[in-house]
């Protein structure tokens, strides 16, 4: 769907305490790699917990377009693929709508191949950097036949009629750029290695081994890792039970800590720890979080996590541990301005090439609901006020076609004294299409208001 339809405004007041248990839908960025992955595998894929959000089902029509088999029979999404190496030249663009990982991983994944793809998305994709895959598959043999000015969408790729396997040293902490080498591995010859000085979410690697691909990681004495990867190998189907988003629980997580009285459990939540950093900085915010019913499904730990209303404080979070909660910052942010004293969050660069730029969304959305933050070069810093009083209350949010902005302001809504509004909840449907429906069953007061003039 594109967001240029007229906009859906919603608003969040303070509301009375949250309870219950939910049920977090599908990870992302496990449920985009299964549509990948099962459509290039020889063989039958079945999925079980996909998340059916927007960016993901793109990938499932981009994976159709080539050439895969994909239906859902029941609760199952049931896949039969093309075999490596045998995907189709699509007959039309496509059209990733709002996703990057869904864009940025099918350029590794087809750029390779000897055909022409073009990629288009909406005006958020469209302003994203692509320069930084574009770059390691022009070493690979790729040409970029046209792309919008810096290396933007619109593009189109033309593959090598044999790509040349590289040694690729990822120059930003980004699973995308890495993943999208490693796709474009599987149609090369011989050994591609990629280069990770700074550890990213490992998902490409682990469900790629699942699959049968020649994948190996060595981890060096400074903590850099080396992937290799040998191309042009077979892959096999797989069953795939998608854990829940922690992403995507972070919502539910911050709206229990921050609003008096809550008491919440939030099931199947994945606990991969490329991907806690976020639980991590809560605890030491002086979060009550228990973490209980530890267990290992399909090769990912997996937790439920029992969350009540604390009272938090600031603190500094480690740079480092920004690639395991990258997506999380901007509700953070949210649980910051209630915390006493000031969180600092330094190591943020990547945060300006998000869906928006997620620093400069933040702090106008926290300034304009009487939020005190510094915005920095790539660092945020808020100063909190326990209890919310004289929070809210300010313009509607503007939300930059960005479900996580979204998301976060809404749930600064629920603790906050004054109402808060946003301009727009149709993008929420990218990630967490039940967000909505999930927050009011816990008892928060979320609901569309009239479209604003
Ligand atoms: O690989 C993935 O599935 C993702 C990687 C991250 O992006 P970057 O690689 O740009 O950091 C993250 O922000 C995105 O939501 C999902
Ligand atoms: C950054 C995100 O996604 P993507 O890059 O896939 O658009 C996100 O979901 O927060």
């Amino acid at each position: 769907m594109s967001h240029s339809a007229a906009s859906q405004p919603a608003i969040a007041r303070n509301s009375r305490p949250l309870t219950g248990e939910v049920r977090i839908p599908g990870d992302k960025s496990i449920s985009h790699r299964s549509f990948m992955f099962g459509g290039l595998a020889a063989g039958e894929t079945r999925i079980i917990g996909l998340l059916e959000g927007e960016d993901v089902l793109r990938t499932g029509q981009a994976m159709k377009a080539m050439g895969a088999h994909i239906e859902k029979k029941g609760e199952e999404w049931i896949i039969r693929g093309t075999g490596n190496g045998a995907l189709l030249q699509p007959q039309a663009p496509l059209d990733f709508g709002n996703a990057g990982t869904g864009a940025r991983l099918t350029m590794g994944l087809v750029g390779t191949y000897d055909m022409e793809t073009t990629f288009i998305g909406d005006a958020s994709l469209q302003s994203r950097p692509m320069g930084r895959v574009l770059d390691p598959l022009r070493q690979m043999g790729v040409q970029v036949l046209s792309a919008a000015s810096g290396d933007r969408m619109p593009l189109t790729l033309r593959g090598p009629a044999h790509a040349a396997p590289i040694t690729y040293q990822v120059p930003m902490a980004s699973a995308q750029v890495k993943s999208a080498v490693l796709l474009a591995a599987l149609n090369t010859p011989g050994i591609t290695t990629v280069i990770e000085p700074i550890m990213t979410r490992d998902h490409t690697e682990k469900m790629l081994k699942g699959f049968g691909a020649k994948i190996d990681v060595e981890t060096d004495e400074r903590g850099v890792r080396h992937i290799f990867i040998e191309g042009q190998g077979k892959l096999t189907g797989q069953t795939i039970h998608v854990p829940g988003d922690p992403s995507s629980a972070a919502f539910p997580l911050v709206a229990a800590l921050i609003v008096p009285g809550s008491d919440i459990t939030i099931c199947n939540v994945l606990m991969n720890p490329t991907r806690t950093g976020l639980i991590l900085t809560l605890q030491e915010m002086g979060a009550d979080i228990e973490i209980f019913n530890p267990r290992n499904e399909g090769g990912e730990d997996v937790a439920d996590l029992r969350v009540r209303h604390s009272q938090l404080k600031g603190v500094t979070v480690p740079a480092e541990r920004a690639p395991s909660m990258i997506d999380e910052y901007p509700v953070l942010a949210v649980a910051a301005s209630f915390a006493e004293g000031e969180t600092r969050m330094p190591g943020l660069e990547e945060l300006r090439v998000k869906e928006s730029d997620r620093l400069a969304a933040m702090a106008a959305g926290l300034r304009q609901n009487h939020v005190d933050c510094t915005e920095g070069e790539a660092s945020l810093a808020v100063r909190g006020v326990p209890g919310g009083k004289g929070l809210g209350g300010g313009e509607a949010v503007k939300t930059h076609l960005d479900h996580r902005i979204a998301m976060s302001f809404l749930v600064m809504g629920l603790a906050s004294q004054h109402p808060v509004t946003i301009d727009d909840k149709a993008v929420i449907a990218t990630s967490f299409p039940e967000f909505m429906d999930l927050m009011t069953g816990l008892g928060a007061h979320i609901e569309a208001v009239e479209a604003m003039p």
